[in-house]
């Protein structure tokens, strides 16, 4: 089955464009449950897979945030490949690991989230070179989300500047990704910060095909109602991603995951007209 057609049939089968972003901090996990545990790699994936298990059916993706589970220590690997093990298969696992380096390395990376990690799409940093995409680029099975304007306020550093004299950074991106594809078996998506609104549109625009993971709403503050506004007419399929207002959302009440399970239903039904558009 292609990359496309597992994120058409997840998208579908859960009636949400909902991700639930992994980012597990031990020190905010809910207390009724970190209080059972002695250390924080067995903490987190006990909470990641409650995470998982209250969640899922709201989300046709979930997303670990590879920094979250490296900051464990030396079985973060292990406690990583535990968490994704405990993902139903029929949801897109997307490794947000924004990788990015020259070929030989790049291969590495390649092994590593794909091969060994099974994920279906990884996170990558185009910014030493579009190269840097080949060893990913073999697999209609796979995706791979690019940077392209991201959500955070220093996307105005370089991503939102004018490059060549007629574009932002991130427009002659999507560009460049738009080309690439036409050589890649595996989809070449994109990244875009629901934060960053006006940026955006143009380069959806410029690559209306992408499927694209777009990281903002709820901490960060993105709007649903602005994102559909934007995204009108757009062909790719959305993944909208969500973490901390999720993960957190029970604080360290005794039912937390009835809570987050709540707020997972609540973001759902938020994005139902976006999600009518690709079901
Ligand atoms: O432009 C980007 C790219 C990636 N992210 C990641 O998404 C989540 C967002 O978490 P929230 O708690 O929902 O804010 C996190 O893993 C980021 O590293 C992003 O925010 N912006």
């Amino acid at each position: 089955m292609t990359f496309t057609e597992k994120l058409r049939r997840a998208v579908s089968g859960s009636n949400s464009v909902l991700c639930v972003g992994l980012d597990p901090v031990p020190g905010l996990i809910p207390k009724p449950l970190a209080d059972k545990f002695s250390n924080s790699p067995d903490l987190v994936l006990e909470f990641c897979t409650r995470v998982i298990e209250a969640t899922k059916n709201h989300v046709c993706a979930f997303k670990p945030n590879t920094a979250f589970f490296e900051a464990l220590g030396s079985r973060g690997w292990e406690i990583l490949d535990q968490t994704v093990q405990q993902i139903p298969k029929e949801k897109i696992v997307i490794a947000d690991a924004k990788r990015g380096d020259i070929g030989n390395t790049a291969a590495q990376y390649k092994k590593a989230f794909f091969d060994d990690l099974n994920a279906d799409a990884i996170t990558l940093n185009a910014l030493m070179g579009m190269d840097t995409l080949d060893p990913f680029i073999d697999d209609d099975a796979k995706a791979a989300y690019i940077l392209t304007m991201t959500s955070n306020r220093g996307s105005a550093d370089f991503l939102q500047r004018r490059f060549e004299g007629r574009m932002s950074l991130g427009e002659y991106i999507a560009e460049e990704l738009e080309k690439k594809q036409d050589k890649s078996k595996t989809h070449l998506g994109m990244v875009v910060g629901a934060t960053q609104i006006e940026s955006i549109g143009p380069v959806i625009n410029v690559n209306p095909e992408a499927h694209l993971l777009i990281p903002g709403i709820g901490k960060q503050g993105g709007s649903v109602e602005a994102l559909q506004m934007v995204l009108e007419g757009h062909i790719g399929i959305p993944v909208i991603n969500s973490s901390r207002s999720i993960l957190y959302a029970g604080s360290d009440h005794e039912d937390w995951e009835e809570i987050i399970e709540q707020k997972a239903s609540e973001m759902k039904m938020s994005l139902q007209e976006l999600t009518k558009r690709y079901v």
